[in-house]
């Protein structure tokens, strides 16, 4: 009878605590002001479920433009099990990208963080994330090797002739294959640059690990065989292995130095703490990851774009005709003044991007209150800053789903700053965009001057 009485008791205080949680979590508290509008979903996994619908078209996915018509640009909600401000106001996005330090700090999902490294820890004890001094480390080793000056004077005829040769051995046919493709030269291309790598040494297909990481990264956490994350801890298994080979025949043979970006980390081993032999894999493999995904999908839906749209094709063809003509020698590799002379392809490429919405979104956390449009985002909650909703908003680009790349016509990059952000913005604004938008247009290049 007592136990029965107890048993009563308990039940009914258990059912109690539930129901608080739950009001507790759909409607949390913001002590210093109002949240901004949204739903938080299911208790735990909150809207992560509806967010993760793969989408096939181009335009903003459905998740966020239901949420947008419902609540505004500014909206809370709950993913992977964090409270979350999802914002596509280009204002707002942009003062945000501004305040990195002050506001806000990067942060991405824990998961991917783990699958990236992120969470290591240097050879002192202390966490290496991507917030500290490895940041400005990458950015500047990325710059010094990838950006401008470097591009001008010694990768351009490189790069060119890495293109002749990828495009030689594409055998295309759909655009699964494209992007299979594409991806394998961007992997071939992007290691030997980083780190010399030779693919005909290695008798697997490496690119195809890092589509197989890519594709899995945010699958269910299973790790059982035959899963799309079991495939993904693989792919990131072999590709650590790969980098971890070349830095110990690097290490075995000091005097073939290429002076390459590997060659570079190994010499700043010696005096930065944060770089460890656990953590240069991780960092060489995130690189690979930033650049080859990136890039072979533009590339992917640049090729599409203008298989539907043969008017464009002509036009280029006018842009490039031009260029061979202007030469002595037509065969003669392209030199930077021509490049840089591109300027309709270069609307090709800008049009390509917006429409292309590659990162779909870009995290921070905040680190003190911060106030929009009258409301508060809490400090630790995560800011998803969309640039498909900046890209696809109609009051700033008319018939924003139509490729139209003369759209860009005389438009300034500085006019177009705050609604144009396919490379982020401010202090971590893409450290590759340049080396990015060269590579596309070589491609452009090879494949309007040499095939049909
Ligand atoms: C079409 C190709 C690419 C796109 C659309 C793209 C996009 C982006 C975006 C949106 C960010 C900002 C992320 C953030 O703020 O959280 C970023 C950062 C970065 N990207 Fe790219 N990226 C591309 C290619 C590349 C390539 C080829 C490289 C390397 C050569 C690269 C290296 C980086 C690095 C190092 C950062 C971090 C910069 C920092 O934190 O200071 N990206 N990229």
């Amino acid at each position: 009878m007592i136990l029965g009485y107890f048993g009563g008791c308990f039940i009914a205080l258990v059912t109690i605590a539930i129901f608080h949680f739950i009001r507790k979590w759909r409607n949390p508290t913001c002590i210093n002001g109002r949240l901004p509008p949204g739903s938080m979903g299911l208790p735990l996994i909150g809207e992560t479920i509806q967010f993760l619908i793969p989408s096939k078209s181009m335009d903003v996915p459905s998740f966020i433009s239901k949420r947008i018509k419902k609540y505004g640009p500014v909206f809370r909600t709950s993913l992977v099990g964090r409270p979350v401000v999802v914002s596509s106001d280009p204002d707002f996005n942009h003062y945000i990208l501004q305040q990195e330090g002050r506001l806000v700090e990067l942060w991405y999902m824990d998961s991917f963080a783990k699958l990236c490294g992120q969470m290591d820890t240097a050879a002192d004890g202390s966490p290496i994330t991507a917030f500290g001094l490895i940041h400005k480390y990458i950015r500047n080793l990325i710059l010094n090797h990838f950006g401008p000056e470097v591009l001008k004077e010694k990768l351009l005829p490189e790069l060119e002739e890495l293109w002749v040769q990828a495009l030689r051995n594409w055998k295309a046919c759909d655009f699964v294959e494209v992007k299979q493709s594409t991806s394998a030269m961007m992997f071939d291309l992007t290691a030997k640059a980083l780190f010399g790598y030779e693919p005909d040494k290695s008798g697997e297909d490496t690119g195809k690990n890092l589509t197989n990481f890519v594709d899995g990264v945010m699958s269910v956490p299973l790790n059982v065989p035959g899963t799309a994350f079991h495939r993904c801890m693989q792919g990131q298994k072999k590709l650590l292995k790969l980098v971890n080979d070349v830095i110990q025949e690097r290490r075995a043979h000091p005097e073939k130095h290429r002076g390459d970006f590997l060659d570079q980390i190994l010499d700043d081993m010696k005096h930065q703490t944060f770089l460890t032999d656990n953590s240069v894999p991780f960092i060489t493999f995130g690189l690979l990851l930033g650049t080859v995904e990136t890039v072979s999908s533009t590339i992917t839906l640049t090729i599409k774009l203008l298989i539907e749209h043969p008017f464009v094709v002509e036009e280029l063809m006018r842009e490039h005709e031009e260029i061979l003509n202007r030469r002595e020698n037509r065969e003669a590799r392209i030199t930077w003044d021509e490049y840089k002379s591109l300027t309709f392809t270069m609307q090709v490429i800008q049009e390509s991007l917006r429409l292309g919405n590659i990162a779909p979104g870009i995290l921070r956390r905040a680190i003190r209150d911060i106030e929009v449009n009258g409301y508060t985002i809490p400090k630790g909650w995560t800011i998803f800053a969309v640039p498909a909703a900046i890209h696809l908003n109609p009051e700033t680009y008319e018939d924003p789903l139509s490729f139209n790349p003369w759209r860009w016509k005389g438009l300034e990059f500085s006019a177009t700053q705050k609604n144009f952000v396919p490379f982020g913005g401010g202090a971590r604004q893409c450290a590759g965009a340049e080396f990015s938008k060269l590579l596309l247009a070589l491609c452009i290049h090879e494949m309007l001057t040499k095939y049909r």
